[in-house]
Order: structure tokens, then C-alpha cells, then sequence
């Protein structure tokens, strides 16, 4: 019962608050079953070893477990030293083995999803929730009846491994053969896509890309009956208008809603950021305000929409920038200010000779548009157009910083970069000198290019200044280590004495190994970057933020000092 209550408790105001509860899926056999055909659709660059892929994601769930519960690990190593004679260990990170170590902070969407499907519920009537979910699949996924008939047998634990990689168990398929019902999910261990959580309420995603609907639709009924079932008015879902279905095919494409969890960011309790990428369509950063602003209960007063160009590489605004501390960001550096100077006083023969292999990314920027649900000082109303545009709207938003206590100097962000500061200014009170940017792949061509393909940018916190990345991305990763020094020198200033020239980075392996031998503990890491070995996690362009969703994170203390 006390499980249940703290599977329920959801709230985040930041990206970089103390990590406490985590949405997280470990590597599956669906993803084992991808061909070189299904590579488009199904969103996957290359044939993954799944075995490696789950040895590093291991170490990662290792990694969360410490922070996030660590009296899991115990039983864990346990388990692990018992079952080290066996060919394969023990298997207790797999969510469908009985000794899986279900933990109430870092959750499996599997194991959590199980808990929907019982066959029976408590009070030993047939479990209806059960049976719409199997019905809600077999429609979208065009099962026949007999199909549907043969989910209805499975226990619950099977039901839910069924939903995910799509095939038959194995002791009802035929001996080695794969039976599929349905496509699997590869990509649902980017489980930040498919919801994201706004303070206390939950957002649910609309998956853009065909493989990714059956996701939205299993994380609809978690969202309903599991994180809120008490409380379902907690959620947030964005559709289309009704008039869209009187649009034609083509406006219908227009217009279409789609949005993913990639694409939300909360800063702050006031402020959140959308993007408006590839997959979140702009119908949807559309109705996401007017949702939001709607809200009676909401904190958020604030939404700044991020315009990214469409890219496959840039699929999300989390693979272009994330937040490491206060008063730090890693970014891509094409958005860069000084690009964007470059760019403004047309030195195009330097940006030609720079980028020359492709004419048309230099050209492409990103756009930024705020909303201010306060612009009119009024009660929200949909008719009302919130779009700070004018001197005279930032002023008014001015006037509610410094009511708030909060530095009042926004003016509209010339772009990506300047947004970041304004952030860490506005919202963390940062001095404007104190803003460290980390350029991923050092802002170099072709270091940025290669390493923002393999998630250099996304970076998750597990608290402020504690990122987790890509062990790969080496020339991004030496940044942070030279991110202190590197900084006061710009500023033409030496480190002050006992000063670290920046972030320890240290491979996860190893930082289990000190946890492990007590040479460090979760709450001694500061400032660190940890790696993961990264050869297979790597090649679904997802990093570390793409794999978690956080649930719940503790109240940020915005009163500290930066340094
Ligand atoms: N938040 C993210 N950047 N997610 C990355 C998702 C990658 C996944 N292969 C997809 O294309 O959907």
C-alpha cells in the first residue's frame, strides 16, 4: 500500500533537481528482432548486439539504483554473487524474472504495466482495465479475434512483455520460432518520449512516428490507472480540434497534433520550454499553451516554444541542449551566438569553407517565441493572443519578474544561446558572467556534427552538476573537465585557489566499483560527468535524457550561490 502511495507521489519543477523517481525501460528482445528493412520505420540506424546493449544499460540502472534507492543494490549484488555459477547470472534487472528487484524509485514501464493486467482485480471480479487494454491494442494493431482471444489467456506478466516486443511467449510459439502478433516497440527505452510530467500534472505524448502509437497508448493507461488513478484530472492530453476532420488529407497533415516528451523541458515551477521539431507538430505547441494557461492550478505562467529545423539528427529540442547546472548548458554549437554573429555580418565565405558540404544547415536557425500567460493581467481566455512581441509586452513580463523577486531584464532571445542565459539569469538569479555554455564536440566542425549524432547534448541530471552521458562523445566530455578553467580564462581571470578546472568525468564502471568498495558514495559525487559505455546504446540516436523520464524530483533551492 505504502508502494502504491509512493508510485502515485509526481512532481517536477525542474531539469536538474535531486533525481527521486524514475520511468525507465531496459532493452528488450523486440529490439533483437530489428532487420536492416525495418530501419526507417522503426527508427534504429543499425543492427544492435542486444546482449552488449543490455550490459551497458545494466550499469546505468546500477547507477540509478545508488541515487534513487540504493537498498535495492544489496540485493541486487546479492543475487548476482549467488547466481554468478550459472551461464547467464542471475538476471534480476530483467522486469519479467521473478527476482527482478522492483524498486518504487527507478520503475520499468514493463513491471508497472504488469500491475495492470491481473486477471482478476482485488476484489476477485475479471479485471475490466485488463481487458480494454487488450482490446485498445488488438484494434490499433489490426489483431484478429483470435489473436485477441489468445492475449486473453496470457498472465499478466507475459501480457505485458506481449504488449512490448510483440511476440508469443515462447512456451506457447512454437519451439524457437518467433511468432509475432505485432510489431515490437524498439524505442520504447526513450522512455522520456512518451509523456513528460509538468509540476504535478502528467502530459501525455502523441507519438509522431507510426512505430511509436502502440507506446502512447500503454502509457495512457499507466498515466489513468496507475500514476493518477485517483486523481485522473492530472492529466494532460493535447488532440486535434474537431474541425480538423473535415480538413482535407493534406491540411489534416498540416495540422496534425503530435508532440513528445523529448521536446518538454521544465526549467522552472514557472516556466517550461516546448519545442517545435520534427515530431512536436505546431498544432500541438499550439494547443500545449492554451492547456497549460488554462490550468487553474498550475504554477507555469511562462512557455517558451523552441523552433528546431526539421532534422532527423534533431529529432527533439533535448538532442540539440540540455541543462547541467544553474549556470551551465551543453549546446550544439550551429546555434551558437558567435555562428549566429557570423552569420549576421554575412561572412559566408568563412561559414562556406566551414560547412560547406551542406549549404543549407548554416542557413537554418532556430526560432524562439514566449508566451506569457500574465500578458494581460487578466484571467486566461482563449480568444487572447499571449505572444510576448512588442518592447512593451517584456515589459509587462519584466514587471512580474521583479514582483517575483526574480531579475527582470527579459527581452526577447535573439536565439538558442542567448535563451540559455537568459534562463540561468532569470529563473536560477545566475550573474550574467557566471553562464558557462559547453559547445558540444568543443563547437568544431566536424567534432560537433559527429558528436550531436551521438548524443553529446543530452545529458541527464541525477542533481545538479551529476550528468550522465555518452562515454563516445570524448571531445565534448573533455570540455567539462576543462569547463572551470576554461571559463574564468575567457574571462581573463585565474581560477581562485582549491578550485577544480572542472567536472570529474569517470566511467560508470568504475564509479560502481568505488560505490561498491565505499570509496565514494552517492551523496560525496559532485560535479561529474559519469559515462556509459555507450558502442550499442548508442546507434538509436537516444542519449541518457531520452532514456529516463523523471517522476519526481525534489524541490530545487534556487538561494545558493553559483560558485
Ligand atoms: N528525446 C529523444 N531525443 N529521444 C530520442 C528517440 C530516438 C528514437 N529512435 C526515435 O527516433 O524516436
Amino acid at each position: 500500500m505504502e508502494a502504491q502511495a509512493a508510485q502515485n507521489q509526481i512532481d517536477v519543477t525542474t531539469e536538474i533537481g535531486d533525481l527521486k523517481r524514475i520511468l525507465i525501460h531496459r532493452p528488450d528482445i523486440g529490439i533483437g528482432k530489428i532487420i536492416p528493412t525495418k530501419f526507417q520505420d522503426w527508427m534504429y540506424d543499425d543492427i544492435v548486439h542486444l546482449n552488449s546493449m543490455k550490459k551497458e544499460y545494466d550499469e546505468y540502472i546500477k547507477i540509478l539504483l545508488y541515487f534513487l534507492d540504493p537498498e535495492k543494490i544489496n540485493r541486487i549484488d546479492a543475487l548476482e554473487e549467488a547466481c554468478k555459477h550459472l551461464p547467464e547470472g542471475s538476471d534480476c534487472l530483467n522486469p519479467s524474472n521473478p527476482d527482478y528487484f522492483d524498486s518504487d524509485k527507478v520503475l520499468d514501464v514493463q513491471k508497472v504495466l504488469s500491475t495492470l493486467l491481473n486477471k482478476e482485480n482485488s476484489n476477485g471480479q475479471p479485471n475490466q482495465i485488463r481487458d480494454r487494454i487488450i482490446s485498445a491494442i488488438c484494434a490499433i494493431e489490426e489483431c484478429s479475434f483470435e489473436t485477441e482471444q489468445m492475449l486473453h489467456q496470457l498472465d499478466q506478466n507475459q501480457l505485458a512483455k506481449t504488449f512490448i516486443t510483440g511476440l508469443l511467449p515462447q512456451d506457447l510459439s512454437q519451439p524457437d520460432l518467433n511468432k509475432f502478433l505485432f510489431p515490437p516497440v524498439p524505442n520504447l527505452v526513450f522512455t522520456r518520449d512518451i509523456g513528460a510530467v509538468i509540476g504535478d500534472k502528467y502530459l501525455l505524448s502523441k507519438a509522431c512516428k507510426k512505430a511509436r502509437k502502440r507506446e502512447s497508448l500503454l502509457i495512457k493507461f499507466i498515466s489513468y490507472y496507475s500514476f493518477f488513478a485517483k486523481d485522473q484530472n492530472q492529466v494532460i492530453e493535447i488532440i486535434e480540434d474537431s474541425g480538423y476532420f473535415l480538413l482535407s488529407e493534406n491540411d489534416q497533415r498540416k495540422n496534425k497534433v503530435s508532440l513528445e516528451g523529448g521536446d518538454v523541458m521544465m526549467i522552472s515551477p514557472r516556466h517550461v520550454l516546448i519545442g517545435c521539431s520534427e515530431r512536436t507538430s505546431a498544432s500541438a505547441v499550439n494547443g500545449f499553451i492554451h492547456k497549460i494557461f488554462a490550468l487553474s492550478d498550475s504554477e507555469v505562467e511562462q512557455i517558451t516554444v523552441v523552433k528546431i529545423p526539421q532534422r532527423r539528427e534533431q529529432m527533439h529540442i533535448d538532442t540539440v541542449f540540455t541543462q547541467v547546472k544553474r549556470n551551465m548548458w551543453v549546446m550544439y554549437g550551429k546555434f551558437s551566438e558567435a555562428l549566429q554573429e557570423l552569420k549576421e555580418s554575412k561572412q559566408v565565405d568563412y561559414l562556406d569553407k566551414l560547412y560547406h558540404h551542406k549549404e543549407d544547415s548554416f542557413l537554418e536557425e532556430t526560432e524562439i517565441y514566449q508566451f506569457y500567460k500574465n500578458k494581460y493581467q487578466k484571467p486566461y481566455h482563449p480568444e487572447h493572443n499571449y505572444l510576448l512581441q512588442t518592447d512593451e509586452d517584456y515589459t509587462i513580463l519584466n514587471r512580474g519578474l521583479a514582483n517575483q523577486n526574480l531579475p527582470a531584464i527579459a527581452q526577447k532571445p535573439k536565439g538558442l544561446e542567448h535563451l540559455l542565459r537568459q534562463l540561468s539569469i532569470i529563473e536560477f538569479k545566475v550573474a550574467p558572467e557566471d553562464v558557462i555554455i559547453i559547445y558540444c564536440g568543443s563547437g568544431n566542425f566536424p567534432d560537433d556534427d559527429r558528436e550531436q549524432w551521438t548524443d553529446g547534448c543530452n545529458l541527464l541530471a541525477l542533481r545538479e552538476g551529476v550528468v550522465i552521458g555518452y562515454d563516445r562523445n570524448t571531445i565534448t566530455n573533455q570540455e567539462f573537465r576543462q569547463a572551470y578553467y576554461n571559463h574564468f580564462r575567457r574571462r581573463g581571470e585565474e581560477l581562485s585557489t582549491g578550485m577544480a578546472a572542472g567536472f570529474e568525468v569517470i566511467s560508470a564502471g568504475e564509479l560502481l566499483r568505488r560505490f561498491k568498495s565505499g570509496e565514494a558514495t552517492p551523496a560525496s559525487v559532485k560535479d561529474t560527468l559519469i559515462e556509459l559505455t555507450s558502442d550499442e546504446l548508442s546507434r538509436a540516436r537516444g542519449g541518457s535524457r531520452c532514456m529516463s523520464q523523471p517522476l519526481l524530483r525534489a524541490p530545487f533551492n534556487f538561494d545558493v550561490p553559483t560558485f
